[in-house]
């Protein structure tokens, strides 16, 4: 019974990324985006220890993307009227997708850009 409900919660999980994947655009370009990083990757050829650091920037942004969706539709429920709070909440999680998204670009310049010049 406990294998099944940890199942279950693995199929809500995928349904609940191909809603994002079906309704949020930002979320279709991280997905886009963390393609090309990987084949770049494999066309420069990276060191084990770069691909760890590739994998968590990737999984991390594409988690913290999710996350701010999930918030905005949250806020959205609790909120449907116009709010300072709601709006505080959800410009501090799109903050904190954009801040994640600027280190995840230094990272990724700090990786390749020796590598290819
Ligand atoms: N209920 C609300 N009360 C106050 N401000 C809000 C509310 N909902 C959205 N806002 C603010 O309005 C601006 C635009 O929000 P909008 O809803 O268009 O986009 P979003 O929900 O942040 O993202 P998306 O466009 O992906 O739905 C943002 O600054 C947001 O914080």
């Amino acid at each position: 019974m406990k294998a099944i409900r940890f199942l279950r919660s693995f199929v809500f999980a995928f349904a609940g990324i191909r809603a994002a994947l079906q309704s949020e655009q930002n979320i279709r370009f991280h997905f886009t985006a963390a393609a090309a990083v990987i084949l770049a990757g494999l066309l420069t050829g990276l060191a084990a220890v770069e691909w760890l650091v590739l994998v968590l920037v990737i999984g991390g942004m594409l988690a913290f993307e999710m996350l701010n969706s999930s918030m905005e539709r949250i806020v959205d429920l609790a909120s449907p009227d116009l709010h300072p709070l709601a709006k505080q909440a959800k410009d501090m999680a799109a903050g904190g997708v954009l801040v994640f998204a600027i280190a995840s670009a230094i990272i990724g310049l700090l990786i390749f850009l020796p590598k290819w010049f």
